[in-house]
């Protein structure tokens, strides 16, 4: 992909990575970019690289723009491997006289790269930086998401270039918000921000108060990862002040898996009586469903009921993975409950209903099992167990 000026002297340079399908168990069936910005000014400024296979593209890219060799400076906003994975090869290519980054980036530059003779220039809040007719405010963004995680504003292009935050994992010929649908781009960043950024929602709450504080107005949010926003970079500020808010709404998950179905009809009863009460509720077999597609629904969810069978005196190892992923995500303000069929000891729903209880969902009673395959009678009682869940998400509206 060729670069693109995205404001006078401002230029995408970065690249689409159409095949990728996994990040860190996070499942990515669209792809991703990462992207890299270009600054020409009296001293020009690259921020950010990309990942280490893509380099060439990066360097081509430049060279449409610059020849690389009169880059000044590197701005190197995140460590993580996605983004300064080709900053040996940049450095060495344009040799900058300066690579700017937080404390904790420059640690983690030579920790990962081994080179403590870069031309390192640490800043932090509140450092300003000058490259002619444009200034760069820095803003460290401290484990949004990594320790080194930082942002840098341009006050005069009103543009923030914002690391991972804001981003999404969806690779397009578009750059910017107001060129795709704008739900389907919403729903990206939605699973973004459930899969990478939930567990750090105190600190986007921080992040947004600083950004109120410091009076930063956004003509412009460039992301690392997906599409710029230009249309409303407000819309994607409201989203990340809900989301980190953890508001959730009147909407049930049923999360399971099964062997033989006695589960999937216990599950199927359970939705029936939600449906009864009025409440949005999506089923996921976790055999078809990825984990990251599931966080993507928890994010607004105010009831997590969670069904498995025994199978060899545990849970069914689908579920182990999902409650072990979603447990480091840390969501918040959940009710629950724990459902499942069993052959002879029983243990899952115990087994599931301790987990949330760890996880600090509100669960709601001791869950609901029933041995082999349930019987009308027992079907019903499944609807009325849906029923009670359902009262319990409206009661806590
Ligand atoms: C390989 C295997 C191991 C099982 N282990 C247990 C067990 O340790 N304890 C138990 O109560 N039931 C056990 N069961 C029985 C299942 O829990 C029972 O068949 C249940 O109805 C399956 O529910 P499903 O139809 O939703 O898969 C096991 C079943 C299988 C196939």
């Amino acid at each position: 992909m060729h670069p693109f000026e995205i404001k006078k002297g401002i230029y995408w340079v970065g690249v689409i990575d159409w095949n990728i399908r996994s990040f860190h168990g996070y499942s990515t069936p669209k792809g991703t970019t990462y992207n890299a910005y270009l600054v020409v000014d009296d001293k020009i400024t690259l921020f950010d690289t990309v990942k280490q296979p893509f380099k060439n593209q990066l360097v081509q890219n430049i060279r449409r723009i610059v020849d690389p060799r009169k880059i000044d400076y590197l701005v190197v906003n995140h460590v993580e491997m996605d983004h300064s994975g080709s900053v040996p090869d940049v450095v060495e290519l344009i040799r900058p006289e300066k690579v700017f980054c937080s404390d904790m980036g420059r640690k983690a530059l030579i920790e990962h790269y081994h080179r403590e003779d870069w031309p390192f220039e640490v800043v932090g809040t509140g450092q300003n930086l000058s490259l002619g007719s444009r200034t760069v405010q820095f803003l460290e963004t401290r484990m949004l998401h990594w320790p080194d995680s930082m942002m840098s504003y341009i006050p005069e292009d009103r543009l923030l270039f914002s690391s991972d935050g804001f981003g999404q994992h969806w690779a397009t010929s578009e750059r910017f918000d107001d060129q795709v649908n704008a739900e389907e781009l919403l729903a990206h960043a939605a699973k973004y921000y459930a899969n990478i950024l939930l567990l750090f929602s105190p600190l986007v709450q921080k992040l947004i108060e600083t950004v109120k504080k410091l009076g930063l107005q956004f003509d412009m949010i460039a992301p690392d990862h997906g599409l710029i926003w230009r249309a409303d970079p407000g819309r994607i500020l409201a989203a990340y002040d809900a989301w980190s808010r953890q508001v959730s709404r009147q909407k049930a998950l049923i999360i399971y898996d099964t062997m033989w179905k006695s589960t999937e009809s216990m599950a199927l009863a359970i939705s029936q009586g939600l449906g009864m009460e009025g409440i949005d509720f999506r089923l996921f077999n976790l055999e078809l469903t990825h984990r990251s597609e599931v966080m993507a629904e928890v994010l607004d969810a105010r009831a997590l009921i969670l069904g498995s069978p025994t199978l060899n005196n545990g849970m069914m190892p689908t579920m182990a993975d999902l409650l072990t992923y979603m447990k480091g995500l840390r969501p918040q303000g959940k009710i629950g409950a724990a459902f499942g069929s069993y052959g002879w000891s029983g243990e899952a729903v115990k087994l599931l209903t301790g987990a949330m209880e760890e996880m600090k969902v509100e669960v709601l009673n001791p869950g609901l099992r029933m041995k082999f395959a349930p019987t009308e009678e027992d079907l019903s009682r499944c609807i009325e167990f849906g029923r009670e869940i359902g009262r319990a998400v409206k009661a806590k509206a």
